[in-house]
């Protein structure tokens, strides 16, 4: 089965999952001397229902947090979208230090983690429709920084963790709306990618907004006492989740800013 250990990673991935070796794969570095700016790129509205918000697990690969999508309650909007997309869960990848563990990669910088907020377009029936779609998903990539101020609002998803620790676990996550999370400025990079995990498919509009939020040492070290491992098998720490840039092969990188 598929993981981030040198038996089963990013680099074997396309051994089971062909798509892995696609045109259009994510994550991607970003240069900012080759973005384009595209002054028709609207902003991007996220309308979020806290109540949408049900739990909390670990997967063995990510941390994530699942929202009820079976109607319009939760939805991203505008930007390089067309139509609303509903939001179904979101999930992090990190690092095994602050050095790195950002799957995308901005002007050389790593940053210590990445949180996605991943959502489908009901236009294509369900989640698993969508994932065929050119047009099916859209994620939003908020990057973590450690700096001196922290933002409190990671603190809720932080807290959580002590009752997920291993894979399997899941508890209950009521009355939580992400935006909280949204940094200050909406500005962003936009292009066309895929899922950075595998299979792969090439179905996802990505909106990575340019400012990092801030977390503290003590919360990336958090995340990190998180296992991959099941309750009663040997500790192996949940960390470096997170999959390298992929060729851009020619793909246009957009920017809402100058
Ligand atoms: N990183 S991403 O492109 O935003 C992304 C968005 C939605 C996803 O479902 C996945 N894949 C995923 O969560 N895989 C791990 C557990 C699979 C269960 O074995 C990745
Ligand atoms: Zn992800």
């Amino acid at each position: 089965v598929w993981g981030y250990d040198s038996d089963n990673g990013p680099e074997r991935w396309h051994e089971n999952y062909p798509l892995a070796k696609g045109d259009k794969q994510s994550p991607i570095e970003i240069n900012s001397k080759d973005v384009q700016h595209d002054s028709s790129l609207s902003s991007w509205h996220a309308s979020y229902d806290p109540g949408a918000a049900k739990t909390i697990l670990n997967n063995g690969r990510t941390c994530r947090v699942v929202f009820d999508d079976t109607f319009d309650r939760s939805v991203l909007r505008g930007g390089p979208l067309s139509g609303a997309y509903r939001l179904r869960q979101l999930h992090l990848h990190w690092g095994s230090c602050d050095q790195h563990g950002s799957e995308h990669v901005i002007d050389g910088v790593k940053y210590a983690a990445e949180l996605h907020m991943v959502h489908w377009n009901p236009k294509h029936g369900n989640f698993a429709g969508a994932l065929k779609q050119p047009d099916g998903v859209a994620v939003v990539g908020i990057f973590l920084k450690v700096g001196q101020t922290p933002k409190p609002e990671m603190k809720r998803i932080l807290e959580e963790i002590e009752n997920i620790k291993t894979k399997g676990k899941e508890a209950p996550f009521l009355h939580f709306d992400p935006s909280i999370l949204f940094p200050k400025s909406r500005d962003y990079w936009t292009y066309h990618g895929s899922f950075t995990t595998p299979p792969c498919e090439e179905c996802i509009t990505w909106i990575l907004l340019r400012e990092p939020i801030e977390v503290s040492s003590d919360q990336m070290a958090k995340l990190r006492s998180l296992s991959k491992n099941s309750e009663n098998e040997p500790v192996s720490p949940l960390v470096d989740n997170w999959r390298p840039p992929q060729p851009l092969k020619g793909r246009i990188v957009r920017a809402s800013f100058k």
